[in-house]
């Protein structure tokens, strides 16, 4: 009953749900952001991107006998599926992607025969994937891709309806099942399988030749039919290979190279040698000298919103005669070089350290590939740099997947943040129907950008950041905060740092190129001024004279015009005008002048963390309500 259901839904709101704003005194939970009702009985619970973050614990679900969808899609959920999930029996709709739940896939959900749409994409699930999923006979969806997912696929013949499968990115090996064989190749790469829409598994014959011609009756040969088999191949084979060493010779007299794709190598690293591509999309062939890619790449800045082809330089071959996608960490999470030249791509941007590019891989990946400028130093001291920067692994950080270095290229691959800059979206579009960022997105940007922060300072006390700006705080698909750009002052060259914008800039800092945790710091105040203010710090503001951002709020305060600071925007929510107050001191005392009065990393995320919890305590600044759409994705309201 409905009483039972509003006391589990405290209980989850208590464990994981931080901020979800439930009014407890409310006569009914019907109403609740989230929360569907039918009947007097709770059907639906949806709160993708909503900050949960923890273990579900039992006694939940076990209460929600009646949902039908569960979308907890897009948060920091972690630990074990609780078990009770069980007595949800009539839930259809799961869409727990983009978490962290780990362990097995429990069976629980086996037992929940209803099911059309499970989706349990983008977690760290590990152990193997259960042939019970044939009980789920009505399951039209099955994503499972991203995650740790080891053993082989069973067969799932008694899916008849399954039509969205996916179990790309996990650990699984050995042949698809005849079952899923229908399905494209995007399904399962990034494993180790074989068959169907993949290359033949080894010892079984590829699908054209394999069909049943041999009779099913006597099999046995005589000892003279198989000798002669075996001596007709042999003498078969030595005059293809006599044919391709005189074909060989004639072509290295001449001049094409062939197409010549060498196999991955340690797991991670993937090598194409040669000079050629197949492919008709890269625009490179032509031109002397200095690589296509970097004309395709320049043709692709002057055309701006043009789509052309990333391309590296294909004459840049390195100093180990290959060319090389390094990736870090995740070994399976591969595509090689020629995939990112394949991928059309649309420039981003121009930066300080380069361009970049959004580069749209055939199999639908999107990645934020820079092509970097002006790299000072030597091969040796690249890759032991970028090593580092690869090896930072923290939720706030927008991850470096890979890199490629040849003498003339150098491109760093980057997951793609779908939300785009803090820059574009604080600045963009405004009064043209942009929706307007509120509280509670603006102090939880500020937070995941500290945490950012603070980490990367955690990791030496000489580690900083040194280009801390609002273009380098992209935002994710819910609106979490990463930094961007981390580590890459250290491998160009003096002219490039001093280009930086000013206005982010320490007063004591008059080199460019020396970076220090007091100088980010400062930076960061004058980031959290502008998300306060709304106005960037390189604008020439309110005043003639061009005063920067910090000394332009100075001298507001001074005059006791608090308020009049404030983005127009934000001052719709008078009830948390207390944290504003709260966020604009700490923002000021980020940009003290002299960086000793400066506060730490962990300070500044401390006293964030706290402002933040009284102003959802308060539970009043109302939150951008995601409307879900029945596929699983969203769409914002206000
Ligand atoms: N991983 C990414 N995902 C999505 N967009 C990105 C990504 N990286 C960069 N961008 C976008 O590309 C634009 C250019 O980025 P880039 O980092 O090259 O320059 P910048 O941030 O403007 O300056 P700087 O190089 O000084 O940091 C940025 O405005 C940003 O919006």
């Amino acid at each position: 009953d409905l009483v039972s259901e509003k006391a589990a839904l405290l209980a989850f709101q208590a464990s994981v749900g931080r901020y979800v704003r439930w009014n407890q005194s409310s006569p009914t939970p019907c109403s609740w952001q989230g929360v569907q009702c039918s009947n007097n009985t709770i059907t639906e619970l949806r709160l993708p991107g909503s900050y949960l973050s923890g273990v579900i614990p039992m006694g939940i679900f076990g209460n929600l006998t009646n949902l039908r969808t569960l979308s907890l899609r897009l948060n920091s959920l972690s630990g074990q599926l609780p078990s009770d999930l069980a007595v949800c029996t009539q839930l259809r709709n799961i869409y727990l992607q983009n978490n962290n739940f780990s362990g097995a896939i429990p069976d629980s959900i086996f037992g929940l025969n209803n099911l059309v749409r499970l989706d349990l994409s983008q977690n760290n699930f590990s152990g193997e994937i259960s042939p019970k999923f044939n009980n789920l006979t009505r399951l039209g969806t099955l994503y499972l891709q991203y995650n740790q997912l080891t053993g082989s696929i069973p067969d799932l013949s008694q899916l008849q309806s399954l039509d969205l499968f996916n179990v790309s990115y996990n650990h699984l090996n050995g042949s698809i099942p005849s079952s899923l064989r229908n399905k494209n190749a995007s399904a399962f790469i990034g494993n180790s399988l074989c068959g169907g829409p993949l290359l033949a598994c080894s010892g079984e014959a590829s699908p054209p030749t394999s069909s049943s011609g041999g009779s099913s009756g006597n099999n046995n040969l005589s000892g003279g039919a198989i000798a002669g088999i075996v001596i007709g191949s042999v003498v078969g084979v030595l005059l293809i290979l006599l044919i391709l060493f005189f074909l060989c010779r004639r072509k290295s007299n001449g001049k094409t190279g062939s197409v010549d794709t060498a196999p991955a190598k340690q797991g991670a690293e993937v090598e194409i040698q040669g000079e050629k591509r197949e492919s008709g999309s890269l625009n490179s062939a032509g031109g002397g000298g200095g690589g296509g890619a970097a004309a395709a790449a320049a043709a692709a800045a002057t055309t701006a919103a043009t789509t052309t082809a990333v391309a590296a330089s294909n004459r840049g071959v390195n100093s180990s005669g290959s060319k090389k996608l390094i990736f870090f960490g995740n070994a399976a999470r591969v595509f090689d070089l020629e995939d990112l030249l394949r991928a059309s791509a649309e420039v981003l941007g121009k930066g300080t350290f380069g361009t970049a590019y959004k580069a749209v891989l055939d199999m639908g990946t999107v990645m934020a590939v820079k092509r970097l400028k002006d790299v000072a130093i030597s091969e040796k001291e690249f890759k032991e740099k970028i090593e580092v920067v690869g090896s930072m692994d923290h939720e706030n950080l927008v991850p470096l997947r890979a890199y490629y270095y040849s003498k003339e290229e150098k491109l760093l691959v980057y997951d793609f943040m779908l939300n785009g800059s803090l820059s574009a979206l604080l600045h963009g579009n405004r009064g043209s129907g942009r929706t307007p960022l509120n509280w509670e997105t603006r102090s939880g940007i500020a937070l995941g950008a500290a945490r950012g922060i603070e980490y990367l300072h955690g990791r030496g006390p000489k580690i900083s950041h040194g280009n801390i700006k609002s273009s380098n705080i992209l935002l994710t698909k819910s609106y979490e905060a990463c930094v961007s750009d981390f580590g890459l002052a250290s491998l160009v060259g003096a002219t490039s740092t001093a280009n930086r914008v000013a206005g982010y800039r320490a007063p004591e800092v008059t080199d460019a190129h020396k970076v220090s945790q007091k100088a980010d710091i400062y930076s960061f105040g004058v980031l959290l001024l502008e998300l306060l203010t709304g106005k960037p710090p390189t604008h020439t503001l309110t005043n003639e004279d061009g005063v920067d951002l910090p000394r332009w709020v100075q001298s507001v305060i001074r005059e006791e015009w608090t308020s009049e600071v404030f983005d127009p925007e934000l001052l719709r929510y008078q009830n948390v005008e207390e944290e504003m107050v709260q966020l604009l001191q700490l923002a000021t005392d980020c940009c003290a002048q002299y960086p000793d009065k400066r506060p730490s990393m962990t300070e500044v995320t401390r006293r964030i963390e706290e402002l933040r919890r009284s102003s959802v305590s308060q539970g009043q600044d109302p939150q951008l309500d995601m409307v879900e759409l029945d596929d699983g994705s969203s769409r914002q309201t206000n």
